[in-house]
């Protein structure tokens, strides 16, 4: 699949998503997240607006899951047309069983560590995987500081997918910009969120296309 840019929604201007997606014609996927106010101190979209926004684009949705209960609250999101469903692992019960569950639904499943949480007691779950997400801030809110201490995380989890053969994509996000996406691409990610960096750039869809070309020259996997 290559290099992959999943630009967040989470700090654009909420009454006008539509016109805000149709700004990064060039991302392979769109980052929605959707938060609780429970699992993080902020509060966003429900699978309501998933479904809204998936008969806006023709872009695949990713929807990132900051919620409680993820084994209750996660299959609407595939359901709703999600076409990559996030659950975080602080937040769900039975992973395994999540997984196949939102597997079963149609949506590709995906896994997320929260920055103090390690990859290697889940490592045995990868082949249930279609993505893995390593957050490189505390999840919660678009605009913080990329952090650095994740990046041997990010090494870590690349070499296990190695040691088992899977094909599961290695997604960063947090703080990902010009300046902090060689560091992830080398580390081994292959799939990157960002928000502020591209949103806030003059040019959005220039901006994605600059970080995928970032990205690809940094990456040992292209
Ligand atoms: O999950 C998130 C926050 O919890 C967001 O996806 C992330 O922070 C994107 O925004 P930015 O690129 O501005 O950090
Ligand atoms: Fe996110």
């Amino acid at each position: 699949m290559g290099i992959q840019i999943t630009p967040s929604i989470l700090n654009t201007d909420f009454s006008r998503l539509g016109e805000e997606i149709s700004r990064i014609s060039s991302a392979d996927m769109v980052h929605v997240d959707v938060m609780d106010n429970h699992f993080v101190p902020n509060l966003t979209f429900g699978p309501s607006m998933v479904e809204a926004l998936s008969r806006a684009t023709d872009i695949p949705l990713d929807a990132h899951l900051m919620i409680e209960d993820a084994d209750r609250n996660a299959p609407a999101y595939a359901e709703a047309g999600a076409s990559s469903v996030t659950f975080h692992v602080e937040a769900a019960k039975a992973p395994i069983r999540l997984a196949r569950e939102i597997r079963a639904l149609g949506a590709r499943a995906s896994m997320a560590l929260k920055p103090a949480t390690p990859i290697e007691p889940y490592e045995d779950l990868l082949p249930e995987l279609d993505m893995l997400l390593v957050m490189t801030v505390e999840p919660g809110f678009g605009g913080q500081k990329f952090l650095d201490l994740c990046l041997p995380k990010i090494r870590r989890a690349r070499a296990l997918m190695e040691k088992h053969g899977v094909e599961t994509w290695l997604q960063v996000d947090g703080g990902v910009s010009l300046e902090t996406i060689e560091r992830c691409a080398e580390a081994g990610a292959d799939v990157f969120v960002a928000g502020s960096a591209v949103y806030s750039a003059a040019d959005p869809d220039a901006m994605v296309r600059q970080l995928k070309a970032t990205a690809e020259a940094a990456s040992p996997l292209v």
